[in-house]
């Protein structure tokens, strides 16, 4: 579905100096991510995973190299034409709050991208609105507020429906649970496990966190200053981690509560 061919990013930054300085964000790498296929992209702070994603998504433009979505380089395609075959790609942020417009209920935010995107009379639209509230566990009353009358699950619930609004083929999911208490960081992790059998085709999790890739993803691609180091398929443990960088990241985990460990060994039992 997407294909990265040798792609790479640079950034043009000025050090404390003044002086001009070059940030190779992702060095030059290829990939392809298949339909129906969970990938999850780990790596510490500042390895490039929010760059490659964009990346794929065509929000970023490569230094070089080639981005194709269904065969085609998306970098040769008109801007109208693109932005239609966009709306296949869908990005859930970290910070739910300043995804949404503020002053918008969030049944409008939900349906924005439909009303952008899909001509659709009022009354589908609702209908629509209402499928998917119901597919990420929003009441109704829930989407008459305002994104600050709800908490971080349910925003993050929010920007979740909004995403699928236009059913898109592939979400990448950007730190999607960081911040949230883990009760409700499984509620959503499992709410997108099963949304993939029910309406997103693929999807990509961007975390720190090894054990939410493992729990999420049947790839699991790790980066490291800008460079794929390594690739798992269905990880099971910490064991099937190889790399020298991979495994430190392992070692460098904070110890459990008992209260995380709980909850790893219902996500292992679920499994
Ligand atoms: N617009 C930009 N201009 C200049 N440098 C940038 C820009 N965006 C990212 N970078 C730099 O590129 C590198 C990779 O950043 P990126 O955000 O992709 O990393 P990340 O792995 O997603 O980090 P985090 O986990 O902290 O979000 C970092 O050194 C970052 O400072």
């Amino acid at each position: 579905m997407i294909e990265l061919k040798q792609v790479s990013k640079q950034y043009q930054a000025k050090d404390k100096r003044g002086n001009k300085l070059t940030i190779d964000a992702v060095k030059p790498l290829s990939l392809s991510l298949d339909h129906q296929t969970s990938y999850a992209l780990v790596g510490e702070s500042g390895s490039g995973k929010s760059t490659l994603a964009r990346l794929m998504l065509g929000i970023e433009r490569p230094t070089s190299g080639e981005v194709c979505l269904e065969g085609n380089n998306i970098a040769l395609q008109r801007p109208g034409e693109f932005r239609k075959k966009r709306a296949v790609l869908q990005m859930v942020l970290q910070n739910a709050q300043s995804s949404l417009d503020p002053r918008l209920p969030v049944f409008d935010s939900i349906a924005e991208p439909i009303r952008c995107l899909k001509k659709m009379d009022k009354q589908s639209e609702r209908q629509k609105i209402l499928e998917l509230a119901d597919k990420v566990c929003l009441t109704v009353d829930q989407l008459s507020r305002l994104p600050h009358e709800l908490s971080g699950g349910q925003l993050k619930r929010v920007c979740i429906a909004r995403a699928m609004s236009i059913s898109p083929k592939f979400i990448v999911f950007d730190e999607s649970v960081s911040g949230l208490d883990v009760t409700v960081r499984k509620q959503i992790l499992d709410l997108i496990l099963q949304l993939k059998n029910d309406g997103i085709g693929a999807f990509l999790f961007i975390t720190h966190d090894i054990d939410v890739a493992i729990y999420m993803a049947d790839h699991i691609i790790v980066m490291k200053d800008g460079s794929i180091v390594e690739r798992v398929e269905h990880a099971g443990s910490y064991d099937d981690f190889k790399h020298e960088y991979s495994r430190k990241m392992i070692e460098s985990l904070p110890p459990k509560s008992p209260e995380y460990r709980n909850q790893q060994h219902r996500m292992a039992a679920t499994l």
